[in-house]
Parts: C-alpha cells; sequence; structure tokens
C-alpha cells in the first residue's frame, strides 16, 4: 500500500476492518456494537468498533444505491436535484463531500484534497468511501420521511462516484452492493461548454480550461472502465444528456420509475 494510502488508512482505523451491525444483511455473522467519535462532522464522525467482517455495512434489500455517472458537466448534480424531488432520494456527491471535507476547519486531509481536486485526480478511495459511509450512516439515523425511508430503509442517489475500479469494488463489498447505474452522456465540446459557463459563478477552483482537460482525460482513463465493469452486468441505464433539462429528466424519471416498479 502507497504511504500516503496506509497514512490515510491508519487515521481512519481502516486497517481493523469495523463494522456495524445495523440494516447488514441477516446472514451475516453478529457483529459487536457501534462506537461514535466525539467529533460532529468529518470523516472520522462515527467509526465502528467490530469484529473483523467482510459484509457490506449496509444491506441492498432495504437499502438501495444507484451510482450516477457521466462526464464531467454531463448534467449529473441538475438531474439527481430533479429525482430527489420524484422519488424522495438521498442525494451524496462524492465531490461536494470531499470539497466540505476539504474546508472542514482541522482536516488533516484538507489540503490533499484541495490538490488532488485541482488537479483532476481521483482522491485516494479510502478518504471518498468513508466520507460517503458515514453520511449514508447519518441521513438513515435521521429518520427520513418519505417513500422507501420507512423500516431502517433507504435510497441514495451517488453522484460522481465510483470513479475508478477499486473505489467501485470497495463501496459494494464494504459499504453496500450498489443496484444499477444512470449514465448520462453527451459530448466533451458540450461538457466543456457548460463548465465553463458554470465556472463563471460556481467559484470551483476546477471549472477552468485547465483543469476541464485533465478530468476528461481522468474520466476517460479511470471512469469509462467502471462504466464498462458496471455493463457486463447489465446495470448500467444510458441516458442522452444532450437534450434539455426538461427532456434528460423526463427520461431519467422514466428509467427509475421501472426499476422501483421492479423491486
Ligand atoms: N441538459 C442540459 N442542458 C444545458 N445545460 C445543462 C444541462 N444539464 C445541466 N446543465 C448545466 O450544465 C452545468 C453542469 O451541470 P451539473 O453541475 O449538473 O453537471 P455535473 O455532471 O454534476 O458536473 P460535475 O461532474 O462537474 O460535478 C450546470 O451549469 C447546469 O445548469
Ligand atoms: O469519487 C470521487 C469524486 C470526486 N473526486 C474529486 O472531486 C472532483 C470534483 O468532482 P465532481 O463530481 O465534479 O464534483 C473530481 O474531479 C475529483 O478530483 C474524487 O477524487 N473522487
Amino acid at each position: 500500500m502507497p504511504a500516503i494510502i496506509d497514512k490515510i488508512a491508519d487515521a481512519l482505523h481502516l486497517h481493523r476492518h469495523h463494522k456495524e451491525a445495523e440494516s447488514a444483511p441477516e446472514s451475516s455473522a453478529p457483529v459487536t456494537a457501534l462506537q461514535s467519535s466525539t467529533e460532529e462532522t468529518g470523516i472520522v464522525k462515527a467509526q465502528s468498533l467490530a469484529v473483523e467482517s467482510k459484509r457490506p455495512v449496509f444491506d441492498n434489500e432495504k437499502v438501495t444505491v444507484i451510482f450516477v455517472l457521466g462526464g464531467p458537466g454531463a448534467g449529473k448534480g441538475t438531474q439527481c436535484a430533479n429525482l430527489v424531488k420524484d422519488f424522495g432520494f438521498c442525494h451524496l456527491s462524492a465531490g461536494d463531500l470531499l470539497r466540505a471535507e476539504q474546508n472542514r476547519e482541522g482536516s488533516q486531509y484538507g489540503e490533499m484534497i484541495r490538490q488532488y481536486i485541482r488537479e483532476g485526480q481521483i482522491v485516494p478511495m479510502e478518504v471518498t468511501v468513508k466520507l460517503l459511509e458515514n453520511a449514508m450512516r447519518a441521513t438513515l439515523a435521521e429518520n427520513h420521511e418519505g417513500d422507501g425511508w420507512a423500516d431502517g430503509k433507504g435510497r441514495f442517489l451517488i453522484d460522481g462516484f465510483p470513479r475508478k475500479l477499486d473505489q467501485a469494488a470497495k463501496f459494494d463489498q464494504e459499504v453496500c452492493l450498489s443496484t444499477c447505474v444512470l449514465f448520462f452522456t453527451t459530448t466533451e465540446e458540450e461538457m466543456s461548454k457548460r463548465l465553463l459557463e458554470r465556472g463563471k459563478t460556481s467559484g470551483r477552483e476546477d471549472d477552468n480550461e485547465e483543469s476541464i482537460k485533465k478530468r476528461f482525460l481522468v474520466y476517460k482513463e479511470q471512469t469509462m472502465p467502471v462504466i464498462e465493469h458496471y455493463s457486463k452486468e447489465e446495470k448500467v441505464e444510458t441516458i442522452d444528456a444532450s437534450v434539455s433539462i426538461e427532456e434528460v429528466h423526463e427520461t431519467a424519471r422514466g428509467v427509475v420509475e421501472k426499476l422501483f416498479a421492479n423491486k
């Protein structure tokens, strides 16, 4: 394991394979209780102390995870916001969680995250997967109201993740087996135009020409293999994102409706 990853894993207590009992598949071996750290927010918010186990933290029979992928600026965040209104999902953007951690006072990962994001590179998966797991746990503990949230159930749109094959494997095996991938596609030219327009007001350090080029390259080299992987498992729903926001939304809503109808 490279030194930086090892250091992060140590800080997150990942070498101990902590797991919690809540929402885990019933057939698995019993585990001991959850212990929360004193920290209110951030990566180490809720660490669990449990016996070694390889099962996912959340049971995919109860917790639905839909990954949302597509190139930078394809419109993932925009469509997630629409699907939240339609279906009561909890929308978790991996990029937003990383930016929040980057800006969290006292975070030991802040500077590292900033550098990765500026370069369009993928932050070491231990950090991102732990942020997602913590956010899911916190949401499930909130007693969220609405369809799909009774009796320990939940439904999540995980936006901009997994960006790399190793993240996909880690999340599916250790956090929750994903149900499907919504894959938004359009041309690089269109994505670039949208990002540069967004960059006029977003304040994002990576909405500039230089970072955008790097993000496209990382997307092609590292994220496309994730799409190919899930395509082989017949989990990918490809949605044309070149049309208007409303038209993309109609298609996306139809896809999710079908998915829930068959669940
Ligand atoms: N179908 C569309 N037509 C035109 N503009 C769009 C469309 N969808 C999204 N946009 C605009 O494009 C920009 C990028 O959209 P959005 O932030 O949803 O993309 P994203 O895929 O989440 O980006 P990133 O990967 O960088 O997080 C936003 O300014 C949004 O308003
Ligand atoms: O799983 C992830 C997701 C994102 N990143 C980094 O964040 C930026 C911005 O992501 P957006 O989805 O566009 O908000 C991305 O370019 C990566 O640097 C990551 O490392 N891992």
